[in-house]
This record gives structure tokens, C-alpha cells and sequence, in this order.
């Protein structure tokens, strides 16, 4: 029996209130960094129904509903299901990757955020089935190495999912281009997912020009986790300013 949100206790519809905030502005940063046509993509988050006990099966995920352009994409139109994909509160159908979205929710529990888009050279590299090689120290920073490539999977059932999961479980990057359709990436929130989106984007571009020069150099992998390991723990405000 589908449960709604009333059912729900008030601290998890404030958290849901709160998550609707955060992924319909997140929404607008799609379009924003170029990541979008039309409607070509989704955010979601997960919303955790009992903090203490940490991610469960039991958790909720806000969406935005399908084929809805951006510029109508408010708090109040977010749609929540549970982890099966049901519906849970909203007045419109949630985005037709809802399902992919909750299988990495839930095969996942450290992943918080989830996107997709079909940016343009992200999407080229997904239909050529190539991974992005680590050729800039960007990637290293981001993505710990390659950017792997996703098996072709059908929307609307788990085999999206399933192949985020698979190519995703073992690896640094929180970007996988399923092949021949295009990026999803995850985050510990959604606002890193969104980070990841823009930055895959970027660096397949990048690579895709520096292969039309000739071919680009590898980085020693000593290097690449060098990197990785310093971004990820050192880089930005998570170091004490030197006085
Ligand atoms: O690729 C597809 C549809 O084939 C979707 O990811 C894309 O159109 C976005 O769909 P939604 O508007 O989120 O349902």
C-alpha cells in the first residue's frame, strides 16, 4: 500500500518541504550551464525518513515532473515518490527516469543525488560507447580517472539503474555515460550530482578538441590518485587558511 505524505511523520514533510526547494533551484542550473534542451533532463534527491538510522528503503526521492520546462519548475511542482517509484505526493506524473533514479537509491544508500542530461559532447562520447580517458588533471580531480561508458538499457524499468549501478558500484567517478543515450551522475547531495553533470560535460568537450590536435598524454595513475586525493579532501575551503 502506497503511502502518502500525509502518512508521514511532520519532521520527514519538513524535510520533504525543504528537498523541494533545494532540487527545483537546482533544476534551474540545467539549462544554466548548457546541460539541457527542452526538457532533456532530471535532478533528484533522496530524503532520509529516519535520519538516525541513516539511507533505507524506506526513503522518499524528490523529482521533477516529466516533460515540464524548467521555467515552470517551483517547489510546489517537485513530485515525491518512495523508492519503488510510486508516488507519493504531487499532482503530476514524475520524470520517466524516476526509476532509474530509485534503483541507485536504493542499491546505493551513499548516494543523496542523482542527474541526468543529454549534454552535447557527454552524449557524442555515450554514443560512440568510448570512456573519457584521464588525460587532464581535472578529471583526476573529479572523476579519479576514466569516465566509464554504461550499457544500453530501455527507459522505464530498472535496467537504467541496474547499469548506473554496475558500472558506477566500483568506480571513483560520479559520472557514467550509458551508452547511446548519455550522462547520469551521482553525489552525496544533489547540488554535487549537478556539479559532476557540469563537469563531465566539460572535460568530454575538452578531450573531444584536444583529439582533433593530435593525441592527448596520459597521467601517470601515481599522479591521478595523487590528485584525487587531494581534491577531494584538501581542496577548497576543507584546508586551514594560512595566516
Ligand atoms: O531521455 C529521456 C527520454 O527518452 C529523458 O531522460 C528526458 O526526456 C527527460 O525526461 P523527463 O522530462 O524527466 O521525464
Amino acid at each position: 500500500m502506497t503511502r502518502t505524505l500525509d502518512d508521514h511523520p511532520a519532521d520527514v514533510r519538513d524535510a520533504v518541504a525543504r528537498t523541494r526547494e533545494v532540487v527545483a533551484r537546482l533544476h534551474a542550473e540545467l539549462p544554466r550551464w548548457g546541460l539541457v534542451v527542452w526538457t532533456a533532463g532530471n535532478v533528484s534527491q533522496r530524503v532520509l525518513v529516519d535520519p538516525e538510522a541513516g539511507p533505507g528503503d524506506d526513503d522518499l526521492l524528490v523529482i521533477k515532473p516529466s516533460g515540464v520546462t524548467y521555467d515552470e519548475l517551483t517547489p510546489e511542482a517537485m513530485v515525491v515518490c518512495d523508492l519503488d517509484g510510486n508516488l507519493v505526493d504531487g499532482t503530476r506524473s514524475p520524470s520517466s527516469d524516476t526509476a532509474a533514479h530509485a534503483y541507485v537509491y536504493r542499491h546505493m544508500p551513499e548516494v543523496g543525488g542523482v542527474v541526468h542530461t543529454h549534454s552535447t559532447y557527454a552524449t557524442a562520447w555515450a554514443a560512440r560507447a568510448e570512456p573519457v580517458p584521464c588525460v587532464l588533471t581535472m578529471m583526476a580531480d573529479e572523476f579519479g580517472g576514466d569516465i566509464p561508458i554504461g550499457p544500453f538499457a530501455l527507459i522505464g524499468d530498472d535496467s537504467i539503474g541496474r547499469g548506473i549501478v554496475e558500472t558506477l558500484r566500483d568506480s571513483r567517478s560520479p559520472a557514467v555515460l550509458m551508452r547511446n543515450h548519455g550522462p547520469f551522475t551521482i553525489g552525496p547531495d544533489a547540488k554535487a550530482a549537478v556539479k559532476a553533470a557540469v563537469m563531465v560535460e566539460e572535460v568530454a568537450r575538452t578531450v573531444h578538441i584536444s583529439r582533433q590536435l593530435g593525441e592527448p598524454l596520459p597521467i601517470d595513475p601515481a599522479h591521478i590518485d595523487s590528485l584525487y586525493a587531494r581534491y577531494q579532501h584538501v581542496y577548497g575551503q576543507n584546508q586551514e587558511p594560512t595566516r
